[in-house]
């Protein structure tokens, strides 16, 4: 073991109150948006098909002509309302929104540059709107942030100089100066999800983003940090040299998810980030270059993020103007239908302990310990669930979570494993069956009284 000093800087996992109501959460939104979804994608009338908010460097624009995009930048159809709306209705618990993405262009009026939103035809304090909007939904806010900043004259992808270095220390400064403000400015902001820090500059930096991390956690009590901020002193990231997790959660599932039957990810607290195109996080006008990722296929990773203690943070690309484009609305309200009738199984739900199955994923209730979730995508061809539970369990009742009334009938192959019978008619949308448990304490468990 090597001996770490700038590892982790907070126990995991955190059972504090904003640790525990960021994993009962489940579900989040992914806002990306900033100057990039101005052109959209497209260049000079060329279409590029990698993410549109890469354009910059893919379609090699100088710095000056891309950040003249700022005087373009005027979100008239914007409302905050509206957004929060429609985030509530899709039925996230929280948000996340970029700030500042790559090309180093601010949502809010930041008194250490003016690459920001003051310097925009639009003018106002965009993400203050954004974030009263969305508490006002009763919904939690994160603000991402990326480290890595093509727009800041000091920016250095390695440090290979002693200029590199001088100038690496402005933009350390001007890092910490902008996120202190952020904190500042929005108080009841619960998060920051860091970006941009895979460059040997920011390896190099670990006691500084160890130090970093405190710092912001002494000026917002319960502010939870994503494992990417996090370098140690050796250079490693999310995990440190000695395999322990930085930060406070995980996050490197990005546009990916871990095996179904993968029980170690059930260790950590963890996030998966994803796009409904293929990849593309900012507006892309294109969305015929790859596949568009159906409400069926989101749901199944949010329910599977579920069943393995994880975290669902799904992104919208809204446009330059301040809209979305009608796919994003619509599969916003494919999805809230579902968690109107079944989010019981998502919210403060997490992994059952049991192996994961052909039929789906099993969740469950941190409150109940006599109930588990199986949510269904798979109909097995002979019309019965099998259901393998731990030794010794007894299922009392098992039932659709949308027919209460009609238990389905069991059949016990094995301890604690049951055939259920099969769920009548056409189902197009993944459906629940609730177990419903001998409690521990029932009779066929009674202790006899020792005397
Ligand atoms: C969460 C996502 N992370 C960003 C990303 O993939 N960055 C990778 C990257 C790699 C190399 C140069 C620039 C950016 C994407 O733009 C999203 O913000």
């Amino acid at each position: 073991k090597k001996e770490v000093k700038y590892g982790q800087l907070t126990e995991l996992p955190r059972q504090d109150e904003a640790m525990k109501k960021w994993r009962s959460n489940r579900f989040g939104q992914f806002i990306h948006w900033g100057l990039y979804a101005i052109p959209g994608g497209i260049w000079e009338g060329k279409t590029y098909k990698y993410a549109a908010e890469f354009l910059k460097s893919s379609a090699g624009i100088s710095t000056a002509t891309w950040d003249s995009l700022q005087y373009q930048f005027n979100p008239v159809k914007f409302d905050a309302k509206e957004w929060a709306k429609m985030a509530k209705d899709m039925g996230v618990k929280y948000v996340t929104i970029t700030t500042k993405h790559h090309e180093g262009f601010c949502l809010w009026p930041s008194k250490y540059t003016d690459f920001d939103i003051e310097n925009t035809p639009y003018r106002k304090d965009l993400l203050g709107e954004f974030i009263k909007a969305y508490n006002e939904e009763g919904i939690d806010v994160s603000l991402y942030y990326s480290v890595l900043d093509w727009h800041h004259p000091d920016w250095r992808y390695k440090l290979n100089t002693e200029e590199d270095k001088a100038a690496f220390e402005r933009l350390k400064a001007f890092t910490e100066n902008q996120l202190l403000e952020l904190l500042e400015r929005y108080p009841t902001v619960k998060g920051l999800w860091f970006d941009g820090t895979w460059d040997q500059c920011w390896k190099d930096n670990g006691k500084f983003s160890y130090d970093l991390e405190k710092k912001l956690k002494e000026k917002n009590p319960g502010l939870i940090v994503n494992s990417r901020m996090r370098a140690d002193e050796y250079g490693s990231r999310h995990f440190d040299s000695n395999g322990v997790l930085m930060g406070d959660y995980e996050s490197g599932y990005e546009r990916r998810l871990p095996n179904p039957w993968d029980v170690a990810v059930t260790k950590n607290d963890w996030e998966c980030c994803m796009t409904i195109p293929e990849n593309q996080w900012g507006y892309h006008k294109d969305w015929t270059l790859t596949h568009i990722k159906t409400s069926n296929e989101l749901i199944e990773m949010l329910v599977q993020c579920t069943s393995q203690n994880g975290n669902f943070l799904l992104n919208f690309g809204p446009r330059g103007e301040g809209n979305f484009r009608e796919k994003e609305v619509k599969l916003a309200k494919e999805i809230g239908d579902w968690m109107d009738d079944n989010s019981s199984v998502i919210y403060n739900c997490g992994y059952a302990g049991l192996k994961k199955q052909s039929w789906g994923y099993f969740t469950k209730s941190s409150d109940s310990d006599d109930a588990i979730n199986m949510v269904v995508f798979n109909k097995p061809i002979n019309g019965k669930y099998r259901v393998k539970l731990n030794k010794g369990s007894i299922i009392k009742r098992a039932y659709l979570l949308s027919k209460p009334k009609k238990s389905f009938n069991l059949e016990e192959i094995a301890n604690g494993e049951y055939f259920l019978d099969d769920v009548k008619g056409k189902c197009k949308d993944p459906f629940v069956i609730i177990i419903e448990l001998e409690d521990k304490d029932s009779k066929k468990f009674k202790q006899k009284a020792l005397t």
